[in-house]
C-alpha cells in the first residue's frame, strides 16, 4: 500500500500557485497540468460551474449575503440565534485602506502564487487525507501551504455554528472569506470541508480571480463513506441519533464543473 504523502505529486500544483510571471497569469491555465498530477487517481476537467456568477473580489466592496443570493428559510431569516442581522452587511460608512505591499509583493516574496484548492464532498470520502497529503507535499516542495479544515475550525472561529442548513451556509462563507485572506498572504490554502451546496461553494469561488479557486470533488459513493466510518458518525446517524447527517437524512450536492474529480476506481488503484 503506497503512503497518501508518498503518492501525491505536485509538479503542477506548484507550476500553478509559482509566480514566475507577474501578469497574474490565471492559475486556471494550469489547472490541468495542475492536479492532474497530485494523484494518478485524478480526473480533470476544463469546464468551469455555469453556476459560477461574475461577482468578483472587487476589493472596494463589501461582501454581503445578497451577494450570495441567498435565501435563507428559518423564520427569522436575516436573524442569527444572538439576533444579529446577517443577511446584510452590517458595515456602513467603510473604505478600502490600500497598502504599498500587496499581494503581488507578497508572492513575490514567497515565490509562489496564493490560490484556494478546495476540497468538497461527504463525510469519510477522504478529504482531509487529501488536504494533508498536499499539504505535506508543499511543504517539502518549499511551498507556503495551509489547511482550513472544516472539522478543526469548528472547534474555534465556527463553534457557534450547528449544522442545520443555514449554519453550514455560514460556515462555507467565513472559510471562504478567510480561504480568500490566506489567498491575498499569498499562500496557498486548502479548504477541506464537507460544503454541501453548490451555491454556496461557487460563491467562495466567486471572491477569487478567474483560476485562483480549485475545485477538487471527493466522488466516493456513500456507501463507502458509510464503510470507513473512521468516526462512527454514520452509525449514529443510521441510529437516529445525530439528525442531519449529510448523506443520510441531510443531502450533498456534487459538483457539477470542478476542476477536479477523484473516482473511487482511481483510488483503489493506490489504496
Ligand atoms: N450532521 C452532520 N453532518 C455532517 N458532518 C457532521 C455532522 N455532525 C458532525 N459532523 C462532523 O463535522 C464534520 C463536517 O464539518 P464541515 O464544517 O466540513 O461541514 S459543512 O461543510 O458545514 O457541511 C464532519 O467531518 P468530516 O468527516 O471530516 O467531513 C463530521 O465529522
Ligand atoms: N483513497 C482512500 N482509500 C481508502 N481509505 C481512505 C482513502 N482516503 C482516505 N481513507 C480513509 O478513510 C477515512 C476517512 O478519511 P478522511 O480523510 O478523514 O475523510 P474526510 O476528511 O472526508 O472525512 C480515514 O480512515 C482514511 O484513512
Amino acid at each position: 500500500m503506497a503512503s497518501y504523502s508518498s503518492s501525491v505529486r505536485l509538479n503542477s500544483i506548484l507550476s500553478c500557485c509559482s509566480n514566475n510571471n507577474n501578469n497574474n497569469n490565471n492559475n486556471n491555465n494550469n489547472v490541468s497540468s495542475l492536479l492532474s498530477i497530485t494523484f494518478h487517481r485524478i480526473f480533470v476537467s476544463n469546464v468551469r460551474s455555469e453556476v459560477v456568477k461574475p461577482i468578483k473580489a472587487i476589493e472596494e466592496s463589501r461582501t454581503t449575503y445578497e451577494n450570495f443570493g441567498i435565501e435563507l428559510e428559518s423564520e427569522n431569516p436575516q436573524n442569527d440565534c444572538a439576533g444579529n442581522n446577517r443577511l446584510a452587511g452590517q458595515s456602513t460608512n467603510i473604505l478600502w485602506h490600500d497598502c504599498p505591499v500587496g499581494k503581488i509583493e507578497r508572492q513575490k516574496l514567497l515565490k509562489q502564487k496564493g490560490c484556494v484548492i478546495w476540497i468538497t464532498g461527504l463525510s469519510g470520502s477522504g478529504k482531509s487525507t487529501v488536504a494533508c497529503a498536499l499539504g505535506q507535499s508543499l511543504y517539502r516542495k518549499g511551498k507556503l501551504s495551509y489547511i482550513l479544515d472544516g472539522d478543526n475550525v469548528r472547534h474555534g472561529l465556527n463553534n457557534d455554528l450547528s449544522f442545520k442548513a443555514e449554519d453550514r451556509v455560514e460556515n462555507i462563507r467565513r472559510i471562504g472569506e478567510v480561504a480568500k485572506l490566506f489567498a491575498d498572504a499569498g499562500i496557498i490554502c486548502i479548504a477541506s470541508l464537507i460544503s454541501p451546496y453548490i451555491r454556496d461553494r461557487d460563491a467562495c469561488r466567486a471572491l477569487l480571480p478567474d483560476g485562483d479557486f480549485i475545485e477538487v470533488f471527493m466522488d466516493v459513493p456513500l456507501e463507502v463513506c458509510e464503510a470507513r466510518d473512521p468516526k462512527g458518525l454514520y452509525k449514529l446517524a443510521r441510529a437516529g441519533k445525530i439528525k442531519g447527517f449529510t448523506g443520510i437524512d441531510d443531502p450533498y450536492e456534487a459538483p457539477l464543473n470542478c476542476e477536479v474529480c477523484f473516482y473511487l476506481e482511481r483510488c483503489r488503484e493506490i489504496f
